[in-house]
């Protein structure tokens, strides 16, 4: 697909200027551990020794609805993900609290929400609506969206991360609301790494054993069923904001601007952009280790080690925004640290 080719690798030549550069800062080699690595994986992402200081980030979460909810995936009912919709446009979600803290904004992005919302005019964050159908088909029984229809949510997911970037946005949390979308992540992610469902798949918001072993076994039926090809393979398993939150990476990537991964649906997504497009890797950061199962079998595929690791098992983008300051401290550190000069040690006694 055409968003694919559009995504350039990052420059370790970028990269290994940055390398040296934190050599010859005022501090002790190495001093700053991780946070030097993250600023040189920034410089390879952008291409560009100092990377620039992303200082508006924005957080883009796509909503939409499963037709699993009906297997009792979650204790939770469907509408949920419309009313959380209307709070998040409200600004009283926890994903609206984390961005105000770190000065990230918000977007709203409906690629198939089952219930009817409202979201006022004037409404905080507003809402872009999109949707390509009231939620997933039922993947326990068969696809749960054509493979036009994953093509056009994640096209939907990429036209609007490049109004995010052209209004200004220079990092991007893809994030996401939709109930039952644990077990469409699991299904992805054992679709396309083939671990056994039983180590992919997760307690999600929070269900009993019995729900858990049945969630297990119909996430291993349904993703013994994906084609190898990742579209299709999303389309088979996968949600509505899975591909949106897709295409966001892809539409990033394109233009070298970091993605700050969230949890365990936006690490499905990001699987399935660098299986669509291997250079997107190179501008994937994963701001926290979740507490889902599949999402640290994805970190441990692509090899992202993860900011923060704080149990987060909530989505929304939460875990991405909470890292959006390091990401900034790398940067700034190699923009803003004086060189060692006259302090540096000299090999005389
Ligand atoms: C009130 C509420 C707010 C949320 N915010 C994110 N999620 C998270 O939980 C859902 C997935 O979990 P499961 O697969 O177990 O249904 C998604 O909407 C995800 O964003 C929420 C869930 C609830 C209930
Ligand atoms: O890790 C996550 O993103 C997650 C965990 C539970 C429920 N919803 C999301």
């Amino acid at each position: 697909m055409a968003l694919a080719a559009e995504v350039p690798r990052g420059d370790p030549a970028a990269g290994r200027a940055a390398h040296d550069r934190h050599a010859q800062l005022r501090k002790p080699p190495n001093s700053l551990g991780d946070l030097e690595s993250l600023g040189v994986a920034l410089a390879a992402s952008a291409g560009h020794s100092p990377p620039p200081i992303p200082l508006s980030p924005v957080v883009l979460v796509a909503a939409a609805d499963h037709g699993v909810h009906a297997r009792g995936v979650t204790p939770w009912p469907q509408t949920i993900t419309a009313r959380m919709l209307e709070t998040i446009c409200a600004g009283g979600a926890t994903v609206n609290a984390l961005a105000r803290g770190v000065g990230a904004r918000v977007r709203v992005l409906d690629v198939g929400v089952a219930t009817p919302y409202t979201v006022p005019d004037r409404a905080p964050v507003a809402v872009r609506r999109a949707p390509v159908r009231a939620g997933t088909r039922d993947l326990s029984t068969g696809p749960a969206l054509t493979v036009g229809e994953a093509a056009s949510a994640m096209r939907a997911g990429a036209a609007e991360t490049r109004a995010a970037l052209d209004a200004g946005a220079d990092l991007v949390v893809p994030g996401e609301m939709g109930i039952a979308n644990t077990t469409a992540a699991a299904a992805l992610i054992v679709a396309r790494t083939g671990v056994p469902a039983v180590e992919a798949t997760g307690h999600g918001t929070g269900i009993d054993e019995a729900t858990w072993r049945a969630k297990v076994a119909l996430v291993e039926t349904a993703a013994a069923r994906a084609p190898a090809e990742p579209l299709a393979a999303l389309a088979e398993v996968g949600g509505l904001e899975h591909a949106a939150m897709a295409g966001a990476v892809l539409a990033a990537a394109a233009r070298r601007v970091p993605v700050v991964l969230d949890g365990v649906s936006s690490l499905a997504a990001a699987l399935v952009a660098v299986d669509l497009a291997p250079a997107s890797r190179d501008h994937l950061f994963a701001g926290h280790r979740p507490h889902e199962p599949g999402a640290r079998i994805v970190l441990e595929r692509l090899g992202l080690p993860s900011l923060l690791d704080l149990e987060l098992r909530l989505g929304e983008g939460t875990g991405g925004v909470l890292a959006v300051p390091l990401v900034q401290a790398a940067a700034r550190v190699l923009h803003e640290v004086d060189e060692l000069g006259e302090l540096a040690p000299s090999s005389e006694p």
